[in-house]
Formats: C-alpha cells, sequence, structure tokens
C-alpha cells in the first residue's frame, strides 16, 4: 500500500468535543488467546479495531480452521504465519501456537525481524517446544516444529527485556498439563502488563499466586464467561497531550473509568502536573486544563513505557526541562524510540541527553518552527505524540498517516471531530 502523508493544522488553542475511543490492543490481544485456548468458553466482548488485534484474531481463527481439518493436513507444513509489525501477537502466539500441535513458520515486519525474541523461545524450548530460527537466532521468523511434551513446570525468565514474554508464558500456564511455576530474575519492567494479564485470567476463572518474584498457575479449566475490553488508555494519552499543550480544552472520553486494568491509565496523574483535570462521570472521563505552573522535573516511565512518547513531546513543546527515567526497553519497540524522539525534537531545537538511566530534556534552544515534518520510522506512536504540536505550529506535516492503525485507526478522524483540520499530502 503506497504511504501518505497529511498536514494538520488547528486554528485557535481550544479543544471541545467527544471521543469514543477503541478497545485496548493489550488487553483484546490477551482476551483474544483466552477465548482461543479456552475453547470458546470465554467471548470476546468490545473487540479493538487496532490493526494488532485484527491480525491475531484472524491467525487465530485460521488456526481454528486447520484445527477442523483432517489429520493428513494437520501433520504438513501448513502455513507462515505473518503478524506484521505486532510485537504482543508475535510473543503470545510464540507460546500459543505451540500447544496446537501444527508447524508453522511465525514472521513479522522488517522490524519485526530485529526485536528480540530469544529469551521466550529459550523458555519454550525448557517446557517442551521444538522452535528453530529461520535466519538470526533469538529473532523473528521461527519456525514451530510439530509435538509438544511438556518437560518441566517451573523455568527461569528474565524480566528486564520485555514483560510480553511473561504475559505470553502466563497466558498458556493454565493450559500446560503440569500448570507452570515462572521464576522472574532480575528487574520486572513493565509490570502493569503483567499485572493485567492475571487480572484478565482472574476473570476467566484462573487463580494464580505471585509471591515475591515467583509466579504459579496450576492446570485448570476456565470459566464461561466473557471478557470486556476496556477503551484504550494509552489512546487518550493523545487527548491528554492536546489539551495540555490547548490554552482551553474540555473532552469528554466515554467509557474510560477510573478502575482500569490498563497501567496506561496513569496518565491522569502525569498530566495533572500539566493542569489537567480529569473528572470521572457519565461513564466516561471528562478533562479539563486550567494553566499552571509545572512543578514536576522527573518522570519514571518504566511502569508505561507507551506513554513516553506522549509526554517527552508535551514537556518538549512546553519548553519543561525534565528529567526522565524507566526509558530502556524504548529502543526496542516499534523503532528505537529513544533516536526517533531525539531526530525529531531536534526540528523544534530541543535536546533529549543520554546521562546514563537518566535522558534529560534541554529546552534551552527551543523555537517553534512556521512548518514542521515529522518522521514516523513505522512507529503509530511517533506520529500520534507529535500530532498535537499541531495546536502549536501552524503546519504540521505526518509521514506515513496510516501508521496509527497498529493501535487507533480512527485518530486522525476523530481529530477532525475536534476541529483539527487533516489534509492529505498531494
Ligand atoms: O503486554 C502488552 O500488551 C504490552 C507490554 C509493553 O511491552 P514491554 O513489556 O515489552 O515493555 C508495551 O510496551 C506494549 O505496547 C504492550
Ligand atoms: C510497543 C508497542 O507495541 P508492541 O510491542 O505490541 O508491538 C506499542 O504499542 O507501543
Amino acid at each position: 500500500m503506497a504511504k501518505h502523508n497529511i498536514i494538520l493544522t488547528k486554528q485557535g488553542k481550544t479543544v471541545n468535543g467527544t471521543v469514543q475511543l477503541t478497545g485496548s490492543k493489550s488487553e483484546c490481544n490477551r482476551a483474544l488467546i483466552i477465548e482461543a485456548l479456552s475453547g470458546g468458553k470465554v467471548k470476546v466482548e468490545n473487540m479493538s479495531d487496532a490493526a494488532d488485534a485484527v491480525t491475531l484474531k484472524e491467525v487465530l481463527n485460521q488456526q481454528f480452521e486447520v484445527e477442523s481439518q483432517d489429520s493428513e493436513l494437520k501433520t504438513q507444513d501448513l502455513r507462515l504465519v505473518n503478524i506484521g509489525p505486532a510485537g504482543t501477537a508475535m510473543r503470545f502466539l510464540t507460546a500459543y501456537l505451540p500447544l496446537q500441535g501444527n508447524e508453522v513458520t511465525l514472521t513479522g515486519s522488517e522490524r519485526m525481524q530485529q526485536r528480540p525474541i530469544g529469551i521466550l523461545v529459550d523458555a519454550m524450548r525448557k517446557l517442551g517446544a521444538e522452535i528453530s530460527y529461520v535466519n538470526n537466532e533469538g529473532y523473528p521468523p521461527i519456525k514451530i516444529h510439530s509435538g509438544f511434551q511438556q518437560q518441566t513446570s517451573r523455568i527461569g525468565i528474565k524480566g528486564d527485556i520485555s514483560s510480553q514474554y511473561i504475559t505470553a508464558l502466563l497466558l498458556i500456564a493454565s493450559s500446560l498439563p503440569q500448570g507452570l511455576t515462572l521464576e522472574i530474575e532480575g528487574e520486572l519492567t513493565s509490570r502493569p502488563y503483567v499485572e493485567m494479564t492475571l487480572a484478565m485470567l482472574r476473570q476467566a476463572g484462573i487463580r494464580h499466586t505471585w509471591a515475591d518474584n515467583v509466579i504459579t498457575i496450576e492446570n485448570q479449566p476456565f470459566t464461561e464467561t466473557a471478557l470486556l475490553v476496556e477503551p484504550d488508555w494509552s489512546a487518550a494519552s493523545y487527548w491528554y497531550a492536546i489539551a495540555a499543550l490547548s490554552d482551553e480544552a474540555e473532552l469528554f472520553l466515554p467509557g474510560l473509568t477510573s478502575y482500569s486494568l490498563q497501567g496506561d491509565s496513569v496518565i491522569t496523574e502525569l498530566m495533572a502536573n500539566f493542569g489537567i483535570t480529569s473528572v470521572f462521570k457519565d461513564g466516561g472521563v471528562y478533562l479539563t486544563k486550567e494553566p499552571k505552573p509545572i512543578f514536576r522535573k522527573i518522570f519514571d516511565l518504566k511502569e508505561c513505557p507507551d506513554l513516553a512518547q506522549t509526554i517527552v513531546v508535551v514537556c518538549a513543546a512546553l519548553g519543561h526541562d525534565a528529567s526522565f527515567t524507566g526509558l530502556e526497553t524504548l529502543k526496542i519497540k516499534e523503532t528505537d524510540r529513544i533516536l526517533a524522539l531525539q531526530t525529531e525534537l531536534a526540528k523544534i531545537g530541543v535536546k533529549l541527553i543520554e546521562k546514563g538511566q537518566v535522558y534529560k530534556l534541554d529546552c534551552s534552544e527551543k523555537q517553534i518552527p512556521q512548518r514542521m515534518f515529522v518522521s514516523t520510522y513505522d512507529d503509530h506512536r511517533m506520529a500520534m505524540a507529535f500530532a498535537p504540536l499541531a495546536t502549536l505550529i501552524p503546519e504540521l506535516e505526518i509521514e506515513d498517516a496510516d501508521v496509527v492503525e497498529k493501535s487507533y485507526p480512527a485518530f486522525w478522524t476523530d481529530l477532525e471531530k475536534v476541529g483539527f483540520k487533516v489534509e492529505v499530502k498531494a
């Protein structure tokens, strides 16, 4: 598909309106795997429009068709599964597919082939899966061979590279004949995502214990239930950013509640620093903006890595020299998000300087240009985190607008609804 850029403009610095966000891709992808493992006992409600979730659903549906075919066909190398840029789909399927007994090659976009999978593959091999690498050791594509016999019920797993490996294993744990005990080694990054996994499993009847760094799930059946996918708080963060860069804002995001399984709901607290008040009523959240001085100087984003670009861009745009910690995992996401932020922020004269574990913004030479071209590096969050700059920059051109489909396909039309002008670049 041809890539196209868009030009974003916004008259005035007031924003009002209602935006109905699609379902959380994180919750939805967990729910889809649980639904598939439960053999239909668990049903997904409020399926997300995120391309990553739609792709995973398609793969799981095809898998079901393969299961229904005769046994001769089942033993052949049936297919190549390509999940494109969907990190969670890649990781969750690496754990799920070996249990299904078919030979499958699992691959993804060019970038996916640079995102590490070795820690999870090693864990699955220890559990009894036969998996080989097609090209590079430790990276997709991987070939999953047929036949799975559980070899052990206790494994160690590194926690500081991606929590998605741990989630992938927890999702299949109750379906393993001997259950699973995971010993998390080192620090656990993105912890709220592991908590989300356990909470959703719990809703589907799966009990666990978690003491110190050890999580245990016994072999046990799913109960009949519906898993309701909440609207996506990571997507909500871009509306908070728009409000933070406006003089006045009144936005309503229906369906978001003060208690959420998503760690990214912490955006309400983070954005309070920029004068945004969140009021939960009428079954959603109202955001309002009042100008106030910003005091907070340090943001630790280890528990909410997907909010990093949103917060860093807002600080940069407001000329607030904050420091950030917990950004270690950003280099292995859709792009090297540190490098991408540094390159794009340089266009408004702002530096993001690495000082060991701390990244510091230097806004001393910040200047808001008349027009800016934003490169997006195949990363939906680069497009969406920089879009709010259109409230300050008269003409903002954003590369490859369709990149947002990964998690929030309606992003541009939603911007139009609240008064942004979105034109496709000829
Ligand atoms: O489990 C999940 O749904 C996710 C976990 C996080 O990844 P890491 O655990 O790799 O930080 C997050 O960045 C990603 O968008 C979604
Ligand atoms: C990192 C992300 O996604 P994934 O790892 O699922 O590709 C994201 O959505 O920001």
